[in-house]
């Protein structure tokens, strides 16, 4: 008979084998269970995803620029060759090509782009009358000088001090000294002759006197009409920075405003821009420009052709813009003669004007002296008026020149150009 302890192992063995059975079924059951669990719901499509897709229909530009210039192009990347399948959600609507897209996929060549609308042409105001219409300009900056004088004037008793004044003021202004001691000794005479003089009358004969120094007499027109049968030929002179150039252009509107057939030459071959600057002024009139494309191209030479083209054309007025600087002042004036000789071999030049900066005073003066060596002068244009007190440079530049200021520049805008008024410019002064 079997022991107790026998028994006991036996039931022991049985236990063993009984859990280690249960732990495999266990085991197994967890295991099959894994393997049926559910699938995850994939995670929303990535924005980059969507982006991809709508790339898909835009050629990629560097292809593009890889084509037109005839290197292989790359092998399309997967994505490119076929659109991916959508990746997007049902309810996001498919998406549409841009205008953009459309037309650089599938739209003909574009049509050719509409040829420049032709610049317009303006047709700038008659110069008559101008001078008066910009008196206030010229008013602003010269009649501190008229100002001075009548409040010196009208005072007490005009004695030495005050004459002295009326001198200082006077020589200020760059009327000069010939022409302040005509003034001064002038109204001096009419006080002795006339007793104590009343303001207002003090007023006139400074009025008077300054008018008779400024030369209402002197011809102040601009040679722009036809001689006989061929055109005029103007030649304008000046340092550079004096407004010679804008000068030019804006006599040629003036001239338009006239009627007058216009050829402009672009001699200032010296300053690159300058043919450029000219061509603009007289494009915005319809006025051709003769020029040359060499930059320091000889300027006689243009000079010559733009007469021959005025002449051709049966223009009545041939304006020739030259340079106002060279390396040396020699040089600047042996290259005018030659411009000037060289016009005259087909043409005689009817009007020379020296363009003078009105702020640079007595500089000036010596600027116009050294001018007027090299060709002959007939008339001033006197630019930058409006922003000087020293208007009297007017009296003194055709005391000392021999020639009337024709021309006044009173603003840098296109119609700022005016035909000198006497008057007009002495009643600004006084205003
Ligand atoms: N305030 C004022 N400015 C003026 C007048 N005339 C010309 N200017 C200005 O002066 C400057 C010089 O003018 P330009 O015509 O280029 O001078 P330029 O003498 O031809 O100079 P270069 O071509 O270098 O020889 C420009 O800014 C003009 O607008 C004027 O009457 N009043």
């Amino acid at each position: 008979m079997w022991g107790v302890d026998a028994l006991w192992e036996i039931l022991l063995v049985i236990t063993v084998v009984v859990l280690g059975g249960l732990g495999l079924v266990v085991g197994l059951v967890r295991g099959r269970g894994r393997k049926a669990a559910p699938p995850v719901t994939p995670p929303p499509p990535a924005r980059e995803a969507k982006t991809r897709t709508a790339n898909t229909y835009r050629p990629s530009s560097t292809a593009t620029i890889d084509t037109s210039k005839g290197s292989t192009p790359a092998p399309p990347k997967p994505a490119e060759r076929e659109p991916e399948p959508p990746v997007v959600e049902p309810e996001t609507p498919p998406v549409e090509p841009t205008p953009a897209d459309t037309v650089e996929t599938t739209a003909p060549p574009a049509a050719p782009a509409p040829a420049p609308a032709e610049p317009e042409v303006e047709r700038p105001e008659s110069a008559r009358g101008r001078m008066t219409k910009l008196r206030s300009r010229l008013a602003r900056s010269n009649s501190a000088m008229g100002k001075g004088l009548l409040t010196v004037l009208s005072g007490d008793k005009l004695d030495d001090a005050v004459w002295e004044e009326v001198e200082d003021t006077l020589l200020g202004a760059d009327l000069g000294v010939e022409a302040t001691t005509e003034i001064v000794d002038g109204l001096k005479r009419r006080v002795q002759v006339e007793g104590s003089p009343s303001a207002e009358q003090l007023e006139q004969w400074l009025h008077e006197e300054l008018l008779a120094q400024v030369n209402p007499d002197m011809d102040r027109r601009i040679a722009a009409s036809r001689v006989g049968d061929r055109p005029a030929v103007v030649m304008v002179v000046g340092v550079n920075g004096t407004g010679k150039t804008t000068t030019v252009g804006k006599l040629a509107r003036v001239l338009v405003a006239e009627d007058k057939d216009v050829v402009l030459g672009a001699a200032d071959t010296f300053r690159a821009a300058a043919a450029d600057q000219l061509e603009t002024w007289g494009g915005r009139v319809g006025v051709p420009t003769v020029r040359s494309d060499k930059e320091g191209a000889d300027p006689a030479a243009v000079a010559f052709d733009a007469v021959k083209e005025g002449q051709d054309g049966e223009v009545d007025v041939v304006i020739v813009d030259t340079a106002g600087r060279l390396h040396n002042k020699v040089g600047l004036m042996d290259e005018l003669a030659k411009v000037k000789r060289v016009i005259e071999k087909q043409s005689p030049i009817d009007e020379c004007l020296l363009v003078l900066d009105a702020t640079t005073g007595q500089n000036g003066m010596r600027q116009a002296e050294i001018f007027a060596q090299a060709v002959d002068i007939t008339g001033v244009a006197l630019t930058k008026l409006d922003g000087t007190a020293k208007g009297g440079i007017v009296v003194l530049v055709q005391r000392e020149l021999g020639v009337p200021v024709k021309l006044v520049g009173l603003g840098e805008g296109p119609d700022d150009l005016a035909p000198f008024d006497p008057k007009a410019f002495v009643d600004a002064v006084l205003d």
